[in-house]
């Protein structure tokens, strides 16, 4: 039996579909700190993923996003192999395209629009990187699709902070795209043929 924790966190994208851009945030303190991403946090005890969505965009954006509006897209799954502390982080991806109110500054998140064909891909989790460009574009061309990413990390030094991190170092991932609706099923089919080919550790001499 596996004897790994896990913390559930979401991430939510506000994209804009008629001008094809999205709101992302300079992340300004704590996990994350100096990267672009979309908004969120922990799933606090009692709330649904789609409810701490909501409401972290909120407290790191100021936009109320419609919730009729806010679709699961996704979920990523990261296991880290640097730290004994043997944790997943399990982060549930949505997009919202209709909300209301206007970007604002907080203690947190510096927001900015960015169109999909120019992310500041530099400035990101190299793991975001790998599916946040082809989910978007899906979502701009008029398909509803969702991904699934299934990572390990082996630790590695992170460019913003310049110190070493157990979610960077990146090794073997698996990807998988649903172009229309995808199921709880599919998803753990998905983590369960991954931990088969042995999770994502990278291979070094
Ligand atoms: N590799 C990765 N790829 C990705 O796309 N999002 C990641 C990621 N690693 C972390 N994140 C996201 C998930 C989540 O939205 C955010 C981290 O959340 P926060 O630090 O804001 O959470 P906390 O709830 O701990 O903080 P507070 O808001 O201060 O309570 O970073």
């Amino acid at each position: 039996m596996s004897t790994r924790s896990q913390k559930q966190y979401t991430l939510i994208l506000p994209l804009d579909l008629q001008r094809r851009r999205i709101l992302l945030g300079m992340k300004l303190r704590g996990f994350g700190v100096h990267k672009y991403n979309g908004f969120g946090g922990k799933i606090e005890p009692g709330e649904t993923p789609h409810d701490g969505a909501l409401r972290e965009l909120h407290e790191e954006s100021f936009l109320h996003a419609v919730p009729e509006s806010t679709h699961s897209t996704g979920s990523l799954l990261l296991r880290t192999h640097a730290d004994t502390a043997a944790l997943d982080l399990y982060i549930h991806v949505f997009i919202a395209t209709e909300w209301t109110g206007e970007p604002v500054e907080t203690d947190e998140m510096r927001p900015e629009w960015f169109d999909v064909d120019s992310l500041p891909l530099e400035d990101m989790w190299e793991e975001t990187t790998s599916w946040m460009p082809g989910l978007l574009k899906r979502w701009v061309d008029g398909k509803r699709a969702s991904v699934g990413h299934c990572v390990g990390f082996n630790g590695g030094m992170d460019k913003g902070t310049k110190e070493w991190s157990v979610w960077h170092g990146m090794g073997g991932g698996k990807i998988r795209w649903w172009d229309e609706e995808w199921s709880d099923d599919e998803w753990r089919l998905l983590v369960k043929e991954w931990e088969e080919e042995g999770a994502g550790v990278m291979v070094r001499n």
